[in-house]
């Protein structure tokens, strides 16, 4: 089966109008259109892998146009020359001569290599027959080493480090599985309070969100501080002061800024304060984090941070108290894995991004693999969870009591339904040409402020 070639790529520019709602709103995004770069490969002999990588809309056909442009890569490879050699495959890849002048390893390209990669790796797991954390899982620790590129980082973390990390945590591994195919993963929900909701929407969706058994939930702040106030101290209300609130700015203030801002938040209890700042400052998440240890609130990014380098740093620089891996922001599993062992031999827990479209469908995998193969802890851990779109995917996530539950399905949980990849797909999806039909461009109400 591994001698298949794959013979072709196809990418296409899919969109979802979650704007018209303000769904995903933050303070910076203030109109996201939940999109993905969807990549399909197909073998030779007819098996196919699908990837993704996650936008807001505009310029998702610039991330089309570089996955076009790295497809020459892939295509004529099979699936045995690339995992012999993933890490060699992984820097052709990042490293191409000509292509990482347009990066290297950030930005569109990195966008793309995650979208390329995520179909390889759905396409292995496929042919094992296992979703991708059982393969990652069931994978010898020599062999995963050899899927990481350690360039950069080995003042950080060296191959035999990694190697022994993944050694120890061998012991137990079993019954960590079983435990999370039993109970599931920790999950938390943002999907409450995004920056344009009225407070009365807040207020509904926080009263289900409770009965349904969440017990852990992140608001979007950094617009308007009477605003943040108003909603952190309903939604405190609301949940009691035993459940966990976290907070997320998106990147909106200057390091000052920050800092004062979130200290008149303080008496809300946030557990940390997430992107408060812009997301390549590593000193200047050092300096907030400092500022924000005596209040008892930690530091969290991730979701914007482009790679492994990045994040080297902000541990080296102990800049973030949670770090939040993306499946579609950095280099594809290969190089969350290096991220994910990194944050334990700097001991900091790994809480990652999802929501958008895709990211909790892909990200669930890392975080179990990290559980059972990696920390082999739940201390302050927790993955996101936001309750859109999951209706378009052939796998979508399966949530019980505020858990992620294991996905059984062969692959990596990207495929999504080919009738909403043609009713989506812009500009030329149904739903796309009726708006323009409608002259109906998308009119948001403008309820944040600047
Ligand atoms: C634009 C996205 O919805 C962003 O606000 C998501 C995010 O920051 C998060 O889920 O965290
Ligand atoms: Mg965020």
């Amino acid at each position: 089966k591994m001698t298949q070639k794959i013979i072709k790529l196809t990418v296409r520019d899919i969109r979802f109008p979650t704007s018209l709602e303000l769904h995903g709103s933050d303070a910076m995004h203030t109109d996201p259109d939940y999109s993905v770069a969807y990549v399909v490969i197909e073998t030779d002999q007819g098996m196919r892998g699908y990837g993704l990588t996650f936008t807001v809309g505009r310029g998702t056909e610039i991330v089309v146009c570089a996955v076009e442009a790295l497809s020459a890569l892939v295509v004529g490879k099979s699936l045995e020359e690339i995992v012999s050699d993933f890490r060699g495959f992984y820097r052709l890849l990042s490293s191409d001569g000509q292509m990482r002048w347009i990066g290297p390893e950030k930005g569109v390209i990195q966008l793309a290599t995650a979208a390329v990669l995520n179909s390889v790796w759905d396409l292995w797991a496929r042919m094992e027959g296992k979703p991708l954390w059982k393969l990652l899982v069931d994978m010898e620790p020599r062999k995963l080493i050899s899927c990481i590129d350690f360039r950069y980082i080995t003042d950080a973390l060296t191959e035999q480090e990694a190697l022994e990390i993944l050694e120890k945590a061998e012991a137990g591994k079993q019954q960590r599985v079983d435990q999370m195919l039993k109970e599931g993963y920790p999950a938390y929900t943002t999907s409450c309070a995004w920056l344009g909701y009225s407070d009365q929407l807040l207020k509904q969706l926080c009263t289900d969100a409770l009965s349904e058994g969440w017990t852990k939930f992140k608001v979007k702040v950094g617009a308007d501080l009477e605003d943040d106030i108003r909603r952190c101290s309903l939604i405190r209300q609301m949940i009691g002061p035993n459940n966990t609130l976290m907070i997320d700015a998106n990147q909106r203030w200057d390091v000052g800024e920050a800092i004062t801002w979130v200290t008149k938040l303080a008496e809300y209890k946030p557990l940390w304060i997430e992107e408060p700042t812009c997301p390549d400052d590593i000193l200047g998440h050092a300096a907030i984090s400092k500022a924000l240890a005596p209040l008892g609130i930690g530091v969290a990014s991730g979701e914007q941070c482009h790679n492994r380098v990045m994040f080297k740093q902000f541990l080296q620089a102990e800049a973030l108290q949670f770090i939040q891996i993306d499946s579609c922001r950095m280099g594809s599993v290969n190089e969350n894995l290096a991220v994910l062992l990194m944050a334990h031999k700097f001991k900091v827990p790994v809480c990652p991004h999802a929501g958008g479209v895709g990211l909790c469908e892909l990200v669930q995998h890392l975080i179990l693999f990290d559980y059972i193969s990696v920390s082999a802890s739940l201390d302050d851990r927790m993955c996101e969870f936001v309750d859109h779109l999951h209706e378009h995917f052939i796998s979508p996530v399966v949530i019980k009591n505020a858990h992620y539950m294991p996905p059984k399905d062969p692959g990596y949980s990207c495929e999504m339904l080919e009738s909403s990849v043609q009713r989506y797909q812009y500009p030329q999806g149904e739903v796309w040409k009726q708006f323009k039909k409608q002259r109906l461009t998308k009119v948001c109400v403008p309820i944040i402020k600047y």
